[in-house]
């Protein structure tokens, strides 16, 4: 079976396809492995032997043109929502809510003893679709559903098939230079907001478009702001920090900050990867232990969710992004959607988990086709 990515940058009309025809990609036991290397990159949020960081050598490269929507084949379908822990599970959302209540309560009391000022709590859900879809056809679709994210569709023997429409750069790099992203908070837009943008050229006020952040999720995204330029003091050259301001990403918006620094070395990427992912944006604080509290008690197998995917080319642009609004396809009828959202200690289970169905429906939107 070979492997490949199908990927789109923000704002373009063209996507990219690599195909690996000979072997498997690559396993990697660490980011650190990256150094020096080329290819497509697949890493997990944590890395083991069954999850291992997947390195895809194409051997055929080609760029294409997005196509209308008219051409695109994705077929009549009525998504069905499941819950549980596999896409062909048949309990019923009370479970999924059940168990995200527990994981909820066990990351709150750290919360409120103080041993975790924040920490990521994720979740996924199975669809099931009447249609077989096909995922060439949801990928593009994805394109033009969502212009400002980064669209992959991603699949080899050993990670299975993955879909992401995902705002958060991790990494990118080219001509000596570095660029990451303090992506946190977040709010659903309502229907008179859905006219909101601000892409990179611009910057809109957010007073003036209504959008008002909490204190909650000022003080979230401030620690991954803090997290990241801490980072980059010990790792990178001159770095310049900006923002925050207010991003769309399909019906909700984030608090990002924008970080560009010198990145002489591009051959040592991966050592910088190690140290920069996880960040608080997808794991917590105090980072060890609230990665730890994941791996070991949280529900959800995240696998491939919430690690980072994109081209990876050290003397060339390098574009890893955070896989996040992601989806694994099972097969042509079965999804399996992962959404999360940071807590702190006063954070409410209930809009923390309306936090995750808003971001679910990222990737549940495609199976309607409707336009954000
Ligand atoms: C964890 C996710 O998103 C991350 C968490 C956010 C938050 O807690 O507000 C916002 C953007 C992302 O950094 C996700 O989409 O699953």
């Amino acid at each position: 079976m070979a492997s490949f990515a199908y990927y789109r940058l923000p704002y373009a009309d063209r996507y990219t396809v690599m195909v690996q025809t000979e072997g498997e990609p690559e396993r990697l036991a660490s980011c650190t492995g990256l150094n020096g290397r080329n290819g497509f990159v697949l890493a997990p949020f944590s890395v083991s032997s069954g999850c291992p960081v997947l390195l895809i050598h194409p051997d055929r490269v080609e760029e294409r043109a997005v196509p209308e929507e008219e051409h695109i084949r994705t077929g009549h379908c009525t998504a069905s929502r499941q819950a549980g822990g596999s896409a062909s599970g048949v309990s019923g959302m009370d479970s999924d809510k059940a168990v995200y209540s527990k994981d909820f309560e066990s990351c709150r009391s750290m919360l409120v003893s103080g041993e975790f000022s924040k920490i990521v709590l994720a979740r996924s859900a199975g669809v099931e679709t009447v249609d077989e879809m096909d995922a060439e056809g949801l990928f593009l679709r994805a394109c033009r559903m969502y212009p400002r994210m980064f669209v992959v569709l991603v699949s080899t023997p050993q990670s299975g098939m993955w879909l992401a429409a995902t705002p958060e750069i991790l990494l990118e790099s080219s001509c000596g230079t570095g660029r990451t992203v303090a992506l946190a908070g977040t709010m659903k837009l309502d229907e008179s907001q859905l006219g909101f943008d601000n892409p990179p050229s611009a910057s809109v006020d957010d007073a003036a478009s209504g959008i008002f952040w909490s204190t909650k999720n000022i003080k979230e995204q401030r620690y991954v702001a803090t997290y990241i330029s801490d980072v980059l003091k010990r790792f990178a050259g001159a770095c310049r920090e900006e923002g925050p301001r207010t991003v769309r990403a399909g019906n909700i918006v984030h608090l990002r900050s924008d970080f560009t620094f010198e990145l002489a070395d591009t051959s040592r990427i991966g050592s910088l990867l190690d140290i920069l992912h996880p960040t608080p944006a997808v794991c917590g604080l105090p980072k060890t232990e609230t990665y730890r509290h994941i791996v070991d008690h949280e529900h959800t197998d995240r696998r491939y969710y919430s690690g980072f995917m994109g081209p990876l080319c050290h003397d060339g642009a390098t574009h890893l992004y955070v896989s996040l609004r992601c989806m694994q396809i099972v097969d042509g009828r079965h999804y399996r959607l992962y959404a999360g959202g940071g807590l702190l200690k006063d954070s409410v289970e209930e809009q923390e988990w309306c936090e995750t169905e808003a971001k679910m429906e990222t990737m549940l939107r495609l199976f309607d086709g409707s336009c954000l």
